[in-house]
C-alpha cells in the first residue's frame, strides 16, 4: 500500500526521516520482518517492543512506529502518542476494512463464549454458509483450524484473520470477544453486525478490579455497534442475567432477549436433560417449537437460545435453524462425553469459574444414578479470589479432586491451600500434579459413577513455569479407565 495513503489513517504524527514509498507488510514482532515492513513498537507486559526497533530495521523494516524519538539506522521513525491505539487504525486501513464485507458476530460474557461461537459456526456451516471462527480454540477458516495466542488476539492479528476470511469468500465471521480484548483495544476497527452477551459472573478480577469494571468492559462490545440505525445491527441479550439490563442501555440497536428462567422473546421450557442430549420447547414470536440437540446441560440450552436468536435476527427461518441444531456435534471440551465402553461416564469440560462449575455439575445431576466425581483445578498467578468459591461450588459433587490447571510459577501447595478453604464437606483430596489427579479420579470411580474433568477442556498442554508441557485429561482418563475396567 502507498505509505502516504496508509498514514492518512491517523491524524497526528511526527516523522523523522523520509517516508518509504510503499508498505507491503505490517508487524508488531521484530522476528517477523519482510521486505518493506512497517514495525510497530508495542510496550508489552514482559518486554518493550521499542527495544527491538533497531533489530527490526536490520532485518529490513523501513518504517518504525514508536512512542518516542529514536535514532534508528536505515529506517524512518514515525512518532505517535500511543502505538497500541494506532495499531488497530493502521491494520484496519492496510487490510481495507475487511469486517465491513462480512457479517460479523461478536460474543462476550464470562462463560459460554466458545460454546455459543462454536454452535453458531456449526449452524452457519449446516445452513450452507462459508464461515470463519476465532476464539479460545483457535482460528477456524472454513473447517481448517489454525492456532492462536489469545481468545481475542491483538488488533493486527484480528484484522489479518478477518481479511483472510474475506479473501476466502466467507459470508460470516464469529468472534469470541474477551473483556481483555475490549479494554486493550484489540477490536479496534472491527465492525460488528451482531453482538451477543452470555453472562457476567466472577472471573478475571485480577485484571478488572471490580465486577462493575468487568461489566463495563463487556458492555463496550454493545456501545461499539454505533449509532447508525440505517445499518441493520442487533444485540442479543440473556434475560436471565441482570447485567443485560445495563448492557441494553449502551446500544440503540434492536435488542433480542433469550432466557430460561426470566421472560424472554426466545424462551425455553420443558427442558429434558439426558445423557445423550437435550430436548426443550422453544417459544418465540413465530410460535412453539420442539427442539432436540446433542448438546448437554441447561447452560447449553441458554447457549443454543443465544445462537437461535442471533440467526433469527439476521433473517433465517426458525425451522431451518432448528433442523441444523439437531445435526451439530457438541463443542470440543465443553461437556464432551468421552466415548469409551466402560461402566462409568466421563466428561471433559472447561469450567474454571464458580458459575461454570455449578452449571457443569447441574448438567449431569438429572441423569446421575450413582456418585458424581468432580476434578477441578485453577491456574497459578491469576485471580486468586475465585478459588475458594470454585471449591464451594464443586462441593455439590459427591467426591472432589482438587488439583491445578496451569500452575505457571505458583507452587501446587499455594493453589491447593486457597482452593480447599472453600470445601463444604470432607470427601475430597488435594493432588497438585494434574496427571496424578486424573488417574486418582478414575481409580476412585465405581460402576455407575460420573466423572467430570473440569478446567482444561480442549487443551492438550499444561503450563508449568514458563514451559508448555503436553497434557491431555482425555488421554490419561481413557488409558486409566481401560486399565481399570477392561
Ligand atoms: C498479559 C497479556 O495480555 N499479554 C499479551 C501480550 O503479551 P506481552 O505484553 O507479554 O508481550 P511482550 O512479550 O511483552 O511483547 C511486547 C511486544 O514486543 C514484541 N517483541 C517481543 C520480543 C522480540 O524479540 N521482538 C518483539 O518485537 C512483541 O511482538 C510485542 O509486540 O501481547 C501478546 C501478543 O498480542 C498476547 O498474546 C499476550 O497475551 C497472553 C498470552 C495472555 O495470557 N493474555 C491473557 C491475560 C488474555 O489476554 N486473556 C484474554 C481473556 C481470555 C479469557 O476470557 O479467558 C484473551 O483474550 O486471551
Ligand atoms: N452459558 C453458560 N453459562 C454458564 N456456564 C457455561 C455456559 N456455557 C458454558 N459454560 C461452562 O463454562 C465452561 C467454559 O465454556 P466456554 O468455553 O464456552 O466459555 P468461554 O466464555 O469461552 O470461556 P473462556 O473465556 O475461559 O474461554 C464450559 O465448559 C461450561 O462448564
Amino acid at each position: 500500500m502507498n505509505s502516504k495513503e496508509l498514514l492518512s489513517a491517523i491524524p497526528y504524527k511526527q516523522l523523522e526521516g523520509a517516508l518509504p514509498e510503499q508498505i507491503q507488510h505490517m508487524t508488531i514482532d521484530s522476528r517477523d520482518i519482510q521486505a518493506d515492513s512497517m514495525f510497530i513498537c508495542i510496550v508489552g507486559y514482559t518486554v518493550d517492543g521499542h527495544d527491538f526497533a533497531q533489530q527490526a530495521a536490520n532485518r529490513g523494516a523501513t518504517l518504525i512506529v514508536a512512542e518516542k524519538p529514536m535514532a534508528i539506522d536505515n529506517a524512518t521513525v514515525l512518532i505517535v502518542d500511543d502505538t497500541t491505539r494506532v495499531l488497530g487504525q493502521f491494520a484496519a486501513k492496510f487490510y481495507e476494512y475487511p469486517s465491513k464485507l462480512l457479517h460479523m458476530i461478536g460474543i462476550t460474557g464470562t462463560n459460554g463464549k466458545t460454546s455459543v461461537a462454536g454452535i453458531l459456526h456449526s449452524l452457519l456451516m449446516e445452513l450452507g454458509e462459508k464461515s470463519a471462527l476465532s476464539g479460545t480454540i483457535g482460528f477456524n477458516l472454513n473447517g481448517e483450524l489454525h492456532p492462536s495466542a489469545n481468545t481475542t488476539n491483538d488488533a493486527l492479528t484480528t484484522q489479518q484473520m478477518i481479511a483472510r476470511a474475506r479473501d476466502e469468500d466467507c459470508s460470516h465471521m464469529t468472534m469470541e470477544v474477551s473483556s481483555h480484548g475490549l479494554i486493550l483495544g484489540r477490536l479496534a476497527g472491527v465492525e460488528f453486525d451482531t453482538a451477543i452477551f452470555t453472562n457476567l459472573t466472577h472471573d478475571h478480577l485480577d485484571f478488572h478490579g471490580t465486577m462493575e469494571e468487568y461489566g463495563h468492559a463487556k458492555a463496550l462490545l454493545f456501545s461499539q455497534l454505533g449509532q447508525d440505525l440505517a445499518n441493520q445491527k442487533q444485540a442479543i441479550l440473556n434475560a436471565d442475567d441482570p447485567w443485560s439490563y445495563e448492557i441494553a442501555k449502551t446500544t440503540s440497536h434492536p435488542v433480542y432477549t433469550y432466557g430460561i428462567h426470566n421472560k424472554a422473546q426466545f424462551q425455553a421450557k420443558n427442558i429434558n436433560l439426558m445423557h445423550t442430549g437435550t430436548t426443550f420447547t422453544l417459544t418465540c414470536v413465530e410460535g412453539e417449537f420442539s427442539v432436540s440437540m446433542t448438546l448437554l446441560g441447561e447452560f447449553n440450552v441458554s447457549n443454543a437460545l443465544a445462537a437461535i436468536a442471533a440467526l433469527y435476527a439476521e433473517g433465517y427461518k426458525i425451522e431451518e435453524i432448528l433442523k441444523a441444531l439437531a445435526l451439530i456435534a457438541p463443542v470440543e471440551g465443553r461437556m464432551e462425553q468421552i466415548e469409551i465402553d466402560v461402566p462409568i461416564s466421563m466428561f471433559i469440560d472447561y469450567a474454571h469459574t464458580p458459575d461454570a462449575i455449578e452449571k457443569a455439575i447441574n448438567a449431569v445431576a438429572d441423569f446421575k444414578t450413582n456418585r458424581i466425581i468432580f476434578l477441578v483445578g485453577t491456574g497459578g498467578n491469576r485471580d486468586k479470589t475465585k478459588r475458594p468459591i470454585m471449591a464451594e461450588k464443586a462441593s455439590v459433587a459427591d467426591y472432589v479432586v482438587l488439583t491445578t490447571d496451569d500452575p505457571r510459577d505458583e507452587a501446587y501447595d499455594s493453589i491447593l491451600a486457597d482452593l480447599q478453604t472453600g470445601m463444604t464437606h470432607e470427601n475430597f483430596v488435594c493432588i497438585g500434579d494434574r496427571k496424578e489427579a486424573v488417574i486418582h479420579a478414575v481409580q476412585q470411580a465405581q460402576a455407575g459413577d460420573i466423572i467430570i474433568f473440569a478446567g482444561k477442556g480442549h487443551e492438550d498442554f499444561q503450563i508449568i513455569g514458563n514451559t508448555k508441557y503436553p497434557h491431555s485429561d482425555k488421554e490419561i482418563a481413557i488409558q486409566e479407565a481401560m486399565k481399570k475396567f477392561r
